[in-house]
């Protein structure tokens, strides 16, 4: 009785499996990099092989808001952290704390090209979680790569810089190693422009201090940080002419962004002409600070090491609003450019952050004497992972807003803005855009 309960219960208890005993055989895979190392696993998430930028992230926790972060775009985002995955995936359109920007997670899409992890966690455990990480990459066509000595592939990037990769998965596996020059080169094209709003659209409209965002590739939680300090936020696309719309607004806002700003020179320019002709506070965060610093004529350069983590020391040279000068602020960082150190900085700005590790740049700010607000910092204040030290530059960046609006501000002579920031400071990257 139970035999025959077995034999016909158990083929339909099988539909879909593997055919085969046993657990089902790993699909092979290798991280190929332009170097000609070659790091052999197994396939995880969407069975394809895939181009892109090898880079590392040393945050231990949040690979759901760096997956969806659109500043990965283009990248092999290689976790040091040993195991990934554990706390599994959240919904993205879940109802908490998501009504203002519309998603959970830092963007609607895994953004970054495909991750490679030391040890993928099969099972997940989490109160949010509705999915693994495999099964996310999966739909999100992301491929993954698991079981491979990631502390190696660190320690070569570590002493190589940022590497052009490849994954091969599955037949591809056996395929020959691409040549040097058949790596494909994410820094060869504009990613903002891929990413960027076409259109411009407005969060919280009823907010009370109007602020404009030029999108370079928005983290969600840059926006959440804006509309939950009550901001009216319009959405611009990253080369809007801001300039024709500017009276409307109390602030502007620059976001982050994937690639290198270089690509983005339009926006530099505009922001020439906004900072020569308009004095309310601008505010910009890592692609928004290089575009900041090539607007106020500062070479943006490739490191070729870039920051990626949730642990980057940055030490304030300069007090401002919630920051007080020689303190030291953990940061959560993503970037691969950094504003070029020049001495003496130019007329009427100031350094703001330098990194404690690499002493690169890591903010700068228009000095007291400019009567200017603006800001720009190479770190990421709105964290999404990582630490908050820094959050309350977004209420610096309001209350400086709201200032502005209703006259408040302490400062009594403010100079004339054209002679502060004149629009002929040399800049060699923006002279040849403007030759053009
Ligand atoms: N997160 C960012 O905005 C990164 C800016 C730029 N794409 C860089 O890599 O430096």
């Amino acid at each position: 009785m139970f035999t025959r309960w077995v034999v016909r219960t158990l083929p339909r208890f099988s539909k879909g499996l593997a055919t085969h005993a046993g657990p089902p055989v790993a699909v092979p895979a290798v991280l190929h990099l332009k170097t000609g190392h070659s790091f052999h696993g197994r396939s995880f998430g969407a069975p394809r092989s895939m181009f892109g930028e090898t880079v590392f992230s040393t945050s231990i926790t949040s690979y759901t808001e760096s997956m969806t972060d659109p500043s990965y775009r283009g990248q092999i985002l290689v976790f040091t952290s040993p195991l990934i995955g554990n706390y599994g995936v959240p919904s993205n359109t879940a109802p908490f704390d998501s009504q203002d920007v519309g998603v959970l997670l830092e963007s609607n899409r895994i953004q970054c090209a495909a991750i490679i992890v030391g040890d993928v966690a099969e099972k997940f455990s989490h109160h949010t979680a509705v999915e693994s990480i495999a099964s996310w990459c999966q739909r999100h066509d992301v491929p993954g790569v698991t079981g491979v000595d990631t502390r190696a592939i660190t320690r070569l990037l570590r002493d190589q810089g940022t590497t052009l990769g490849r994954i091969a998965v599955g037949q591809d596996v056996s395929q020959p190693v691409p040549a040097a020059g058949e790596f494909w080169d994410p820094s060869t094209e504009n990613l903002v422009d891929q990413i960027s709003t076409k259109e411009p659209y407005e969060l919280n409209p009823s907010g009370s201090i109007k602020i404009a965002v030029l999108d370079f590739g928005a983290k969600a939680n840059i926006l959440r940080s804006l509309v939950r300090r009550d901001a009216a936020v319009t959405v611009l696309p990253w080369n809007y002419d801001f300039n024709a719309v500017r009276d409307q607004y109390d602030g502007l806002f620059l976001t982050n962004g994937p690639g290198d700003p270089g690509h983005c020179l339009d926006a530099a320019l505009n922001l020439r002409t906004t900072l020569a002709e308009w004095d309310k506070p601008i505010f910009g965060i890592c692609m928004g600070h290089q575009i900041i610093g090539m607007a106020a004529g500062f070479d943006a350069y490739r490191m070729t090491f870039g920051n990626r983590g949730h642990n980057q020391p940055v030490l304030a040279l300069a007090s401002a609003g919630s920051i007080k000068a020689g303190r030291v602020y953990v940061t959560s960082q993503n970037h691969q450019y950094a504003l070029r150190l020049q001495d003496p900085f130019p007329q009427g700005w100031e350094p703001f952050f330098i990194n404690c590790n690499d002493s690169s740049v890591e903010g700068i700010k228009s000095t007291a004497d400019s009567g200017k607000k603006v800001w720009g910092v190479q770190f990421h204040p709105e964290s999404a992972g990582g630490p908050l030290d820094t959050i309350e530059m977004f209420t610096d960046f309001m209350t400086e807003c709201r200032a502005h609006k209703y006259a408040i501000s302490s400062e009594t002579s403010v100079p004339s803005p054209t002679s502060v920031f004149p629009i002929t400071t040399p800049h060699p990257r923006i002279a040849v855009a403007a030759a053009a």
